[in-house]
């Protein structure tokens, strides 16, 4: 397993030793000692997640609040996407900026989020299927939001708009800046 950082602090790629024979492929896709080992971050996981996805599906940007905050480490079983972090912790020396990487079943690498990212993907191959690890259970009264499109993050997913399948309610995300400014937002987190 080898890690690398990113340009946001705790927020690290993932790339495992992959074993391949004439049989096909053999990796491990999660270790926990090896990976506290490389990070120093110990972290247990309590909810596995699997989504699927076609072209052009774009999920999130999403997070959980306070106590219900997420780490994750999330990867691609089928297909490939556009995987974006954005950084909302306002003591961040990156507070605000986003981190995209491609994942697929082809580099088959992670991405481990830390608490306090929203997150969201976009499906680039005719089918995606995402796995992903939580160490907090899901909870759908402390989810939050922030618009995909959002002009203070200015993600560049770099695909055509009008291809894009978002659901209705991640259309009705806030920004960054309701998020943040708008105390009735909650003030973020
Ligand atoms: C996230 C989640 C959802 N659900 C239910 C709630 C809805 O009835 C249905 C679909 O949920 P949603 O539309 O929020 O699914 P995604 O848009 O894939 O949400 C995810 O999108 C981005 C990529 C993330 O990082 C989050 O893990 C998660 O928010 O599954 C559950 O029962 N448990 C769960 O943990």
């Amino acid at each position: 397993m080898e890690i690398a950082s990113t340009p946001i602090q705790g927020c690290f790629v993932v790339q495992p030793q992959l074993f391949r024979d004439d049989r096909g492929l053999f990796f491990e896709s999660y270790h926990a000692k090896r990976f506290q080992q490389a990070t120093g971050i110990q972290v247990d996981f309590v909810q596995d997640n699997i989504s699927v996805s076609k072209k052009g599906v774009l999920r999130g940007l999403h997070y959980q609040k306070g106590a219900a905050a997420q780490a994750k480490l999330v990867n691609v079983l089928k297909g490939e996407v556009l995987d974006v972090v954005v950084d909302l912790r306002k003591d961040s020396a990156s507070f605000g900026r986003y981190f995209g990487i491609r994942l697929s079943e082809t580099n088959r690498k992670s991405l481990f989020v830390p608490k306090d990212m929203a997150h969201g993907f976009l499906a680039l191959s005719e089918e995606v299927i995402f796995s992903y690890k939580c160490d907090a259970f899901y909870d759908a009264t402390s989810e939050g939001g922030i618009i995909y499109n959002d002009p203070t993050i200015n993600i560049d997913w770099d695909y055509p708009e009008e291809d894009l399948i978002i659901s209705e309610k991640d259309l009705k995300l806030p920004t960054f800046k309701e998020v943040f400014d708008d105390i009735s937002f909650g003030n973020g987190l």
